[in-house]
C-alpha cells in the first residue's frame, strides 16, 4: 500500500520529517509508539489532499493530550455534527456580531496604542519583546472573547498568558509527544498532568466569567462571544440535542486563546527580528510607510497600497513556518490517494513546511527574500504555496483576524520605531532560532526600539 514504513521512536520528531521525505517521497508512512501515521510533503501533494480532495480529509486523529484537554468538544479536534456547528458560529461570530471587520480593526488599533506607549517607555533600552507582544495579542482575544482588556500589569492577564503559553509549550514537548503515543504512559506522572492542571484552572476561571456575563446578558445589546454564545443557548434551551452548552462553550474559548495567541504574536516577533537583522530591508518599509501613510493611523486597507510591507509579512510568515507540521488530519472514509489506499480513520500529517520552503514554487527557500511575493515592476504577488494557515475543510478560523493583527501591529511598530539589536550584537551575529514547542516561536538576543519621532 504505502511506500515505506519506517519505524522510528519518538524524540524530536517533527523535525525530521521534512528530511525523511526527501529520501521516501511525498507519501510515506511512519509509527510513533501506536500510532501510524502517513506524511504528505510538497505543495502538489499536500494541494492535492487539503484542497482537491477537501471532504476526504476533513477529520481529526484522536491525540490523546487534545481528547483530555477538550473531550471532543470545540473546534480544533472536535468531529462531524458538533465540529461543524461550532466552526460555523465561530466563524460568523467573529465576522458578524458587533465585532465585524470595523470593530476588530479599532480594537486592534486601541491595543497598539498601548503596546506603543509600552515600547516608548523602554527609552531605546535592550528589551526582551516576548512577554509584551503575547500580552496585547492576547488582550485582542481577551477583548473579543469577554468584551474588556486588561492593563498589562493585571494578575489575571498575566496568569491566563501564563497558563496558556505553558501549555502551548507542553504540548509540543517530546515527553507529550511520547505521551499521546504510548498508552501506558498515561499511568505515569510527567508533563501531560500539569497540561491538565492548567486546563483546569483556565476552566473554573472561564466558568466564573460565565455567570458573571449570565447575570448582565442583554440580547440587544451583545458585547463579546461569550455573549453571544449564552443568547444561541437560551434560544436552543428546548433543543435536548443542542451543542450550545457549556463544554463546548469552555472549549471553544481555550482554543481562541490557545490557536489565537502565541501563533500571532510569535510571527509579529519574529517580523521585528528580521528587521533587526535585515537593515536594507528595514529601510524599504520605512520608506514606503512614510511614503503611503506618513504620520496618519495605519489602516488595514492600507496593504492593497504597500506592496513592499505586504510581502516582508507574507515572507516572515513562510520563513518563519510557525507550524511546521500543521495540525494532524484524519480521512473521512476509505480512499485512493495518489495510488495508495487509506482507510477510514487514516492519522494524516500534511507537511505545512514542506510547503512553505518547497523548492519548486519558492526561487530561494532557505534565504529571507522579500522578493518571492512581488514581481520584477515591485507588485504584490500571491502564490498558492504560501499556506501559513493551512488550506481545505479545517483552515485556521483566524486567518482573517491574523492577518489584520500582523499587519496593523507590524505597521505601527515600524512606523514608530526602528529595531536594531542591542549594542554589542552585530546584525551578522544577530542569530534567531525556533524554539521548540507546539508553535516554532523565535528565540532571538534582546533588541533595542528607538522612537523615529
Ligand atoms: C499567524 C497566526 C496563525 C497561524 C499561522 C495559524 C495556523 C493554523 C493552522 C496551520 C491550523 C491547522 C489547520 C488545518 O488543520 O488544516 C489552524 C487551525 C485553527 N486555528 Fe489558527 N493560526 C493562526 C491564528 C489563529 C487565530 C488568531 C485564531 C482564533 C482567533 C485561530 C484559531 C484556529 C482554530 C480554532 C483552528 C482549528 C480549525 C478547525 O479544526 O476547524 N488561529 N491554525
Amino acid at each position: 500500500m504505502i511506500r515505506n514504513n519506517a519505524y522510528i521512536l519518538v524524540t524530536i520528531i517533527y523535525f525530521i520529517y521534512f528530511q525523511l521525505s526527501k529520501q521516501y517521497g511525498p507519501i510515506f508512512r511512519i509509527q510513533m509508539g501506536s500510532v501510524k501515521m502517513v506524511v504528505l510533503s510538497g505543495y502538489e501533494t499536500v494541494k492535492s489532499a487539503l484542497v482537491d480532495s477537501a471532504d476526504d480529509f476533513a477529520e481529526r486523529p484522536f491525540v490523546r493530550i487534545f481528547e483530555n484537554i477538550n473531550h471532543g468538544w470545540g473546534i480544533s479536534f472536535s468531529h462531524g455534527e458538533n465540529w461543524k456547528e461550532m466552526r460555523r458560529f465561530t466563524l460568523s461570530t467573529l465576522r458578524d456580531f458587533g465585532m465585524g471587520r470595523s470593530t476588530i480593526e479599532d480594537k486592534i488599533v486601541e491595543e497598539i496604542g498601548f503596546l506603543i506607549k509600552e515600547l516608548e517607555s523602554e527609552k531605546g533600552r535592550p528589551t526582551d519583546l516576548a512577554m509584551i507582544v503575547n500580552l496585547a495579542i492576547g488582550n485582542i482575544i481577551t477583548s473579543i472573547v469577554m468584551g474588556h482588556r486588561f492593563d498589562y500589569q493585571n494578575p489575571t492577564l498575566l496568569r491566563l498568558m501564563h497558563l496558556v503559553n505553558e501549555n502551548m509549550r507542553l504540548i509540543g514537548c517530546p515527553s507529550v509527544q511520547r505521551y499521546n503515543v504510548f498508552p501506558l504512559l498515561r499511568y505515569f506522572p510527567g508533563d501531560h498532568l500539569k497540561v491538565k492542571q492548567n486546563i483546569s484552572e483556565l476552566h473554573s476561571f472561564l466558568q466564573k466569567t460565565f455567570l458573571q456575563h449570565l447575570k448582565d446578558l442583554d440580547r440587544d445589546d451583545q458585547r463579546s462571544f461569550i455573549d453571544a454564545f449564552l443568547v444561541k443557548q437560551k434560544e436552543e434551551e428546548a433543543n435536548p440535542n443542542s451543542h450550545y452548552h457549556e463544554a463546548n462553550l469552555l472549549s471553544v474559548i481555550t482554543t481562541l486563546f490557545s490557536a489565537g495567541t502565541e501563533t500571532t504574536a510569535s510571527t509579529i516577533r519574529w517580523a521585528i527580528f528580521f528587521m533587526a537583522k535585515y537593515p536594507d530591508i528595514q529601510k524599504h518599509v520605512h520608506e514606503e510607510i512614510d511614503k503611503v501613510i506618513g504620520t496618519s493611523l495605519p489602516k488595514y486597507e492600507h496593504r492593497v497600497i504597500m506592496p513592499y510591507t505586504n510581502a516582508v509579512i507574507h515572507e516572515t510568515q513562510r520563513f518563519a513556518n510557525i507550524v511546521p507540521t500543521n495540525l494532524p488530519r484524519a480521512t473521512t472514509k476509505d480512499i485512493m490517494f495518489k495510488g495508495y489506499y487509506l482507510p477510514q480513520g487514516t492519522y494524516i500529517i500534511p507537511l505545512l513546511e514542506s510547503v512553505l520552503y518547497d523548492k519548486t514554487q519558492f526561487d530561494n527557500p532557505e534565504s529571507f527574500c522579500p522578493e518571492h511575493f512581488l514581481d520584477s515592476d515591485g507588485r504584490f504577488v500571491k502564490n498558492s504555496a504560501f499556506m501559513p494557515f493551512s488550506a481545505g475543510k479545517r483552515v485556521c478560523i483566524g486567518e482573517t483576524l491574523a492577518k489584520m493583527e500582523l499587519f496593523l501591529f507590524f505597521t505601527s511598530l515600524m512606523q514608530s520605531f526602528s529595531i536594531h539589536p542591542a549594542p554589542g550584537n552585530s546584525v551578522i551575529e544577530f542569530k534567531i532560532k525556533p524554539t521548540v514547542g507546539f508553535t516554532s516561536s523565535a528565540l532571538a538576543p534582546k533588541i533595542c526600539v528607538i522612537s523615529r519621532s
